[in-house]
């Protein structure tokens, strides 16, 4: 056996440091590794990692926690071997009393910037279904592995919804502007064929821990780059991604509830629900 496949072997047996997140939550996990630096960040809200409010606010806890400890990287996954995340806690938009909207709403726009723009390198490990929102934190990530047999994709238009910009430049921040605008437009979820295809994942892996030793080699192709010039370097290129939201994060905030609270999101988000509820009853 080569010597740097050992290397990578040993990355994946070795001990991890578990730090927590301060607000003694689990719904996120971090571990980090002691040798390599790099941090380990796992979802963990049973049963499919739906973001409600509590997680995206732990999440972004999380990502911060990570810069602030000195992580050399951040390493996106699931505790949950069938799904990566199902997306937004659809209960969080039905209904919905309108300051916990409010602040489920900022909380997703705040995660949503802390991931994209991470000082440190970012990769998903994705060890599940990937679905809308699920998919959007694949995608907020610089780099994506994913396991054969599951799904990635955002399907919003299928069940009537109109996505907002900052989820649209997430999947133009991965793909062509003409493959995110078709796959956008069909509602499409990709197979990982399909998705490894078109580059919106960049390798497949066969198993968890082998996933995470290829973002980790991923991570470690920076290691040679001064962290503060990589992190600036980054911040520059994703700029004009971000311009909207962070110029304008109330306006943004504004048009999305007020979509959330028409009753035709209300009435396609009723049915879409129900239809969920008695697929997961059969
Ligand atoms: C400005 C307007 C903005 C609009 C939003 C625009 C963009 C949208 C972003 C989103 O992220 S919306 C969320 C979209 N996500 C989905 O549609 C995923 C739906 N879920 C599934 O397809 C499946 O659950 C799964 C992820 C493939 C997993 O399948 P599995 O068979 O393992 O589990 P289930 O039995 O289906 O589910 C278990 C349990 O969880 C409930 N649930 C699943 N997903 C969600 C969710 N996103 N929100 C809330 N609840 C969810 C499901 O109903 C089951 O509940 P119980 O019946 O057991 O109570």
């Amino acid at each position: 056996m080569l010597r740097s496949q050992t290397k990578l072997m040993d990355l994946g047996r070795r001990l991890c440091r578990s730090i927590g997140n301060n607000n003694g939550s689990n719904l996120t996990m971090v571990e980090v590794d002691d040798k390599t630096g790099i941090a380990t960040l796992t979802l963990n809200k049973p049963p499919v990692n739906s973001c409600n409010l509590e997680l995206l606010l732990d999440l972004n806890e999380s990502i911060k926690q990570i810069e602030r400890n000195g992580s050399r990287g951040l390493i996106l996954t699931s505790s949950n071997d069938k799904v990566f995340s199902s997306g937004l806690d659809l209960n969080e938009l039905h209904q919905p009393n309108q300051d916990r909207l409010i602040a489920f709403w900022r909380a997703l726009q705040d995660m949503w910037l802390s991931l994209f723009l991470s000082r440190v390198p970012t990769a998903a490990a994705i060890n599940g279904h990937a679905i809308a929102v699920g998919c959007v934190l694949a995608t907020a990530c610089e780099y994506r592995v994913m396991l054969p047999g599951f799904s990635i994709g955002i399907h919003a238009t299928k069940f009537g919804y109109v996505v907002p910009p900052f989820i649209l430049i997430s999947y133009l921040s991965v793909l062509p502007r003409y493959i995110a605008e078709r796959a956008l437009l069909q509602g499409k979820l990709f197979s990982i064929d399909e998705a490894l295809h078109v580059n919106l994942i960049d390798e497949v892996a066969d198993g968890k821990s082998d996933a995470i030793i290829k973002c980790a080699k991923f991570i470690g192709s920076f290691a040679k780059t001064q962290p503060d010039a990589r992190a600036l370097t980054k911040r520059q290129t994703r700029a004009q991604d971000v311009q909207l939201l962070i110029k304008d994060p109330e306006g943004q905030l504004r048009e999305s509830l007020e979509y959330i609270n028409t009753p035709f999101f209300q009435q396609g988000l009723e049915v879409y629900l129900a239809k969920l509820k008695s697929k997961s009853k059969e």
